[in-house]
């Protein structure tokens, strides 16, 4: 009953506890770019795009597409580390299951990575040929 009460006297928004997420994700993005070499390269090529976009003046709805397939990657490549460090904990032998789970996890970030190349092409390789 108490832990009722208490439960019903939190307010429909905490800040404190919302700060905390925020700080927890943080973590969670800081500690993958430590420990992930394909984490890094795709925030690096993130800032090429991103550079690139303003030097070509991509419109805003381009860049509102490029913000989502980046954006896309970047959250593929968290998920795929969470899942290799899961893996991780309950696997700690060679298990042919845990090479199935991660080559799949993998598989997905390259998928929409593809996807994002062929969008980034889409939007980039015009402009850049009109500059020849
Ligand atoms: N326990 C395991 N059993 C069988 N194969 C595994 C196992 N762990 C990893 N592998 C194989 O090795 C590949 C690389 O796994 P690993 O966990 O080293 O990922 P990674 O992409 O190199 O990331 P990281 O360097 O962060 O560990 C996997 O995709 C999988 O094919």
């Amino acid at each position: 009953m108490r832990s009722m009460a208490s439960k019903n006297e939190q307010p429909f928004i905490s800040w404190s506890r919302l700060k905390k997420s925020f700080v927890y994700a943080s973590n969670g993005v800081v500690n993958t770019w430590k420990n992930e070499q394909n984490f890094r390269i795709h925030l690096f090529l993130t800032a090429v795009v991103i550079i690139a976009a303003q030097l070509l003046k991509i419109s805003f709805i381009e860049q509102a597409v490029l913000a989502v397939v980046i954006g896309g990657v970047l959250a593929l490549e968290l998920i795929n580390t969470a899942i290799e460090r899961t893996v991780d904990l309950t696997v700690q032998t060679y298990d042919e299951r845990a090479k199935t789970i991660k080559d799949t996890a993998a598989g997905a970030v390259f998928v929409f990575s593809v996807a994002a190349a062929i969008v980034g092409m889409l939007i980039f390789l015009p402009r850049i040929l009109a500059l020849f």
